[in-house]
């Protein structure tokens, strides 16, 4: 199938000019598999993106965490995919729980905001997940299908789009979705692009997990057979992030 594992580090809005470069040089002093084994994408804070792209070692991208729904213009305060194409930032990261939860962003919106990226040439990491009630009721899958079924409904083109699951009652809490339950979550929503997508884009399609990884329990996740990769928060921040990079050997391997 080919779908090279993935990881992506979200540094949310964290970090000072110092403590970029602390990561940043860790990074880049890391021995991690090559890039045809694991694709690294690491996204800093909108003002720390020209800093990390010209400072970062070449084989890993950057993202930008957000942008702007359309075309830039008279939107105080935003960010247009415009600008971070003329900033040669090649990916982005769409509808982030914090971003649906805290800022309002429906389904539609992030499905807009996915559509519009990615006609500009950006990457996406588009990120779904349920919350701990959503969970509780048995409507995961609902959901989740519900927030793909936006996106697929305005995208033809999966080439350039990661899924991240990202369950929303594992992040930043310290309670990782054991790897039954990453897997079952990444199957369903598999199934769910072949039925609805077509068989293609389920099998090539990265289906990354995100919430809680750390470099203690990356390993057993990375070998679930529909787990692509992670979408790592607060452990990518640390020097752990390079051994999370480094379960993609494993993945290999398995
Ligand atoms: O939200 C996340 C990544 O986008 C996950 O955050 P944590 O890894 O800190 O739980």
């Amino acid at each position: 199938m080919g779908r090279k594992f993935f990881v992506g580090g979200n540094w949310k809005c964290n970090g000072t000019t110092e403590e970029v470069n602390k990561i940043v040089s860790t990074l880049n002093a890391g021995a991690v598999p090559s890039q045809d084994v694991v694709e690294v994408v690491v996204s800093p804070p909108f003002v720390f993106l020209p800093l990390v792209k010209t400072s970062l070692r070449p084989d890993f991208h950057v993202a930008a965490q957000n942008c702007w729904v359309k075309k830039g213009g008279a939107f105080t305060g935003e960010v247009s995919a415009e600008m971070l194409v003329n900033l040669s930032i090649p990916w982005v990261i769409i509808g982030h729980s914090e971003r649906r939860l805290i800022l309002n962003e429906s389904n539609e919106f992030v499905a807009d905001k996915v559509a519009y990226t990615l006609s500009q040439g950006l990457k996406v990491i588009a990120c779904i997940g349920e919350t701990l009630e959503q969970r509780e009721a048995g409507s995961t899958v609902a959901v989740v299908a519900e927030q793909t079924k936006a996106i697929a409904a305005k995208i033809s083109n999966w080439t350039d789009v990661v899924l991240a699951y990202e369950p929303v009652w594992a992040i930043g809490t310290g309670k990782v979705a054991t790897p039954a339950q990453a897997q079952e979550v990444h199957s369903e929503l598999r199934k769910w692009l072949q039925a609805n997508v077509s068989p293609d884009v389920a099998a090539s399609t990265r289906i990354i997990y995100g919430g809680s990884v750390t470099a203690a329990n990356s390993k057993e996740l990375a070998v679930q057979p529909d787990v692509d990769g992670f979408l790592v928060g607060g452990a990518s921040l640390k020097p752990e992030f390079i051994d999370i990079i480094k379960s993609a050997e494993v993945k290999k391997n398995a």
